[in-house]
C-alpha cells in the first residue's frame, strides 16, 4: 500500500499508473505534479489525482513513493528540484523509455547514484499523450522492466516491483545498458521507420495520390508515426548510441532486401520473408503474458 504518491508528469504513463492503483485500492492519496495547468485540472476533475502543484519540490513532500513520467530531457531538471526534498523513506522511480541517460542525471543531481531510485520503463504505451489519453488497465499483462544498479536499495526495488505486479504487470530487471540495447531494436528502431517512411512519403508530390489509396499495411505500420514529437526527439537523444548502431545495421539489411529485388531474386526474397514471418509468429505467442 503507497500512503501518499507524488506523480511527477501526469501524462498517458504517469496518469496510467495512478488509475491502476486508485483501482486496485493499493494508494491512499495522489499528488499530480506537472507543468500545464489545464492538464492537472483535468487531472483532478477525472478523478486521477487528488491534488495538484505545479512545483515538484512540493509535490514530494509527505510522498512515500515518486513517480517521475516527464520527457527524458526534462528528467534532470526534476532530479534537481527534488533532490533536497525527498522525504527519508520516500523511494523514486521513472517511467522514462531510456535507462543510461536517467542514471547520468540522477548521478549528475545527487552526485552518485541514491540507494532510493530504482529506474524503471513500462513496456506499454499508445501514440496518445496527456492525462486525458491515461487508462486504468495500460499495465495489464505487459512487462515493466527495472534497471537497479549495486547501490540500489532491497526494499526500494520490492517496492517498486510490488507496485507494478498491483497494475497487472509482470517485471523483469536487467542492466542499463542491455535495456537501451534491447528497445533501440524494438522500439526506437520501429519509431524511426514509421516517422521516416510517413514523413518521406508526406513530402512527394504525389502524395495525395498515396495516401487515398493507404489502408490497413500503412495504417498499422504507421500508427506510431503519431506517438509524441518532443518524447521521440528525446529518446533519440537519450540513446543515440545504440539507435546510431541498430539503424546502421538495418541499414544494410534494406540495402540487401533492395538488391535481391532489383536481381528478381526470387528465392532469396521468399527466404528472408519465410524467416521473418517465423520470427514474428513466434513472438505473437511468446508476449503473451497470461
Ligand atoms: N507514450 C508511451 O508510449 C511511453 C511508454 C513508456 C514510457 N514512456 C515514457 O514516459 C514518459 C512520459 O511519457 P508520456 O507518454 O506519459 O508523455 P505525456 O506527454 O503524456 O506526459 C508527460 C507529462 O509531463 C509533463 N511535463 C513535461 N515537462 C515537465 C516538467 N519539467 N516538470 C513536470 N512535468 C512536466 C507534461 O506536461 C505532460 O503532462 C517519457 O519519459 C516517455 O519516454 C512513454
Ligand atoms: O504502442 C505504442 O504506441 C508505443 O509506442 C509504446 C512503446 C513501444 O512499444 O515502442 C513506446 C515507447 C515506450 O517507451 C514503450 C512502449
Amino acid at each position: 500500500m503507497i500512503e501518499r504518491l507524488a506523480i511527477i508528469g501526469v501524462g498517458l504513463i504517469g496518469g496510467s499508473l495512478a488509475r491502476a492503483l486508485r483501482e486496485a485500492g493499493a494508494v491512499g492519496q495522489v499528488v499530480g505534479c506537472g507543468r500545464g495547468l489545464a492538464n492537472l485540472q483535468r487531472a483532478r476533475e477525472l478523478g486521477v489525482v487528488d491534488l495538484i502543484t505545479q512545483d515538484p519540490a512540493e509535490s514530494v513532500t509527505g510522498a512515500d513513493m515518486v513517480f517521475v513520467s516527464v520527457p527524458l530531457g526534462a528528467m534532470r531538471g526534476v532530479f534537481e528540484a527534488i533532490r533536497d526534498r525527498l522525504e527519508p523513506a520516500a523511494v523514486v522511480t521513472d517511467g522514462g523509455s531510456v535507462k543510461g541517460s536517467v542514471v547520468a542525471d540522477a548521478l549528475g543531481v545527487f552526485g552518485g547514484v541514491p540507494p532510493c531510485l530504482v529506474p524503471g520503463h513500462p513496456i506499454a504505451g499508445t501514440e496518445h499523450s496527456g492525462v486525458e489519453a491515461s487508462l486504468a488497465d495500460l499495465y495489464r499483462g505487459r512487462r515493466v522492466i527495472l534497471t537497479p544498479l549495486p547501490e540500489t536499495d532491497a526494499d526500494a526495488l520490492a517496492r517498486v516491483t510490488a507496485m507494478w505486479e498491483t497494475c497487472g504487470a509482470e517485471v523483469t530487471c536487467m542492466s542499463v545498458a542491455h535495456h537501451d540495447e534491447v528497445l533501440a531494436a524494438t522500439s526506437h528502431l520501429p519509431h524511426m521507420l514509421a516517422f521516416g517512411l510517413v514523413d518521406a512519403l508526406a513530402r512527394m508530390r504525389e502524395n495525395d495520390e498515396i495516401f487515398r489509396y493507404a489502408a490497413g499495411g500503412f495504417r498499422d505500420f504507421t500508427r506510431i508515426a503519431s506517438s509524441n514529437p518532443v518524447m521521440w526527439r528525446d529518446i533519440c537523444l537519450a540513446n543515440r548510441e545504440a539507435l546510431s548502431a541498430m539503424l546502421a545495421r538495418f541499414g544494410i539489411e534494406m540495402t540487401d532486401l533492395a538488391e535481391s529485388i532489383r536481381r528478381a531474386d526470387g528465392e532469396r526474397l521468399l527466404a528472408i520473408f519465410e524467416r521473418a514471418k517465423a520470427a514474428r509468429d513466434r513472438y505473437v505467442d511468446a508476449s503473451r503474458i497470461d
